[in-house]
């Protein structure tokens, strides 16, 4: 097992010597991506600023290397750690360009004076996130995703071995987003950087992190792989949702079912039916769906937004017994929506279904891609 760069223990942080979180243990190694998740206020930016000194920890140890922050001096830590905490720095007068080098200060003689080294690791710093068209406008009146990333660039031209990052694409759009997290992925692989982030975009954090520390209440809830965060219902409980759902699997967010009695059965698959789904949802309408293999592909927005889904078990074929319980529930729906473009082997009982439908009188529509072949 590799040897953690940042590791802590037993560590408590808080504010007026009250601890907010207690028993931290938390370790990162060199070319590891390890992000904090949880609710608002729950403490990821307070353990954040602990471990970079700006906050006086309560009690526990945070160890660079075996060595505790409490031995390192500000410049000594300032070469090991880049911290990116957006609300920190927002000086007037000063242009981008000027706050990116600002992260070579570590390496100047005190007075800020540049070498050509340093100029030149600022210039490949502020290519890398695209803002060199932006080093002569004044840092203030960028946008905030401006902002974020010439912040970036100077956490990066800072050469660190470990980056501190507090929701660093908060305000970045996608494009943005995504390369940023392909800017940091080479920053972990090709120089071993290590990177302890918070995010709330958890899709992000599960496809970026190698482990995720879950932050709520007075002690980490888990520490581990995506794999074994977003799993069982976990993320729900995290964050305490109960206005929608949180698909762990892809993850999608679903807005709240529409309850009552169905109105309307949908016959849907391979992601025919996801956006009706959501469109009876906006509209306020109950529904019914089936029959779906559990593993199909509109199965978890069905699971998250009918009021009852007809499923038929993963790799087999639909049984007559699903179809009898989804006849029953086409029937109490009283009006049938198709999504269906095609019927073959594995779905001919939702043929079947679509066919009792128009023999007793069932009102049935069809999806306007549909229509054309009716
Ligand atoms: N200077 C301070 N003094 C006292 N309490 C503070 C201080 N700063 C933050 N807090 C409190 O500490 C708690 C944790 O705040 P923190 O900013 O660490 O949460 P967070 O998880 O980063 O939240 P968010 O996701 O909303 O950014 C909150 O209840 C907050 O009000």
């Amino acid at each position: 097992m590799k040897k953690p760069y940042l590791k802590t223990e037993n560590l408590s942080v808080g504010y007026q010597g009250i601890p907010l979180i207690q028993e931290i243990e938390l370790s990162l190694s060199k070319g590891e991506i390890v992000t904090l998740i949880g609710p608002n206020g729950a403490g990821k930016s307070t353990i954040l600023k602990s471990i970079s000194k700006q906050l006086r920890l309560i009690s526990g140890q945070v160890l660079f290397e075996d060595i505790s922050i409490k031995n390192l001096s500000e410049k000594e830590l300032a070469r090991k750690t880049a911290i990116v905490f957006t609300e920190r720095l927002s000086p007037d007068l000063i242009t981008a360009g000027e706050v990116v080098a600002l992260g070579r200060y570590p390496y100047t003689n005190g007075l800020g004076i540049q070498k050509e080294e340093d100029k030149r690791k600022v210039e490949e710093a502020m290519q890398l996130v695209q803002i060199t068209d932006l080093a002569e406008r004044e840092f203030s009146r960028l946008s905030d995703g401006q902002k974020q990333r010439v912040l970036l660039a100077r956490a990066i031209c800072q050469e660190p071995d470990l980056l501190l990052l507090d929701e660093p694409t908060s305000y970045l759009d996608v494009k943005y987003k995504l390369e940023f997290f392909s800017v940091l992925q080479q920053m972990t692989r090709q120089k071993k950087i290590g990177v302890l982030m918070s995010l709330h975009e958890l899709d992000l954090a599960e496809r970026i992190s190698d482990k995720i520390l879950c932050v709520k209440g007075d002690r980490i809830g888990r520490f581990g792989t995506p794999e074994e965060i977003f799993r069982e219902g976990f993320i729900g409980q995290l964050y305490d949702i109960d206005h929608g759902s949180f698909e762990e699997q892809n993850g999608f967010v679903e807005l709240e079912r529409v309850t009552g009695q169905s109105e309307v059965f949908i016959i849907a698959g391979n992601h025919t039916g996801s956006f009706v789904f959501r469109e009876l949802q906006r509209r306020g309408i109950p529904f019914s769906t089936g029959i779906l293999s559990e593993n199909d592909l509109d199965y978890p927005a069905a699971k998250a937004l009918a009021n009852k889904v007809i499923a038929g078990e993963a790799y087999e074929d639909f049984s007559e017994a699903d179809y009898a319980r989804a006849e029953e529930e086409m029937r109490s729906c009283g009006s049938l929506i198709c999504c269906q473009r095609q019927f073959g082997t594995h779905n001919r009982l939702n043929q079947k279904l679509l066919e009792a439908a128009k023999a007793a009188g069932i009102p049935v529509s069809y999806r306007a891609e549909q229509e054309d072949n009716r």
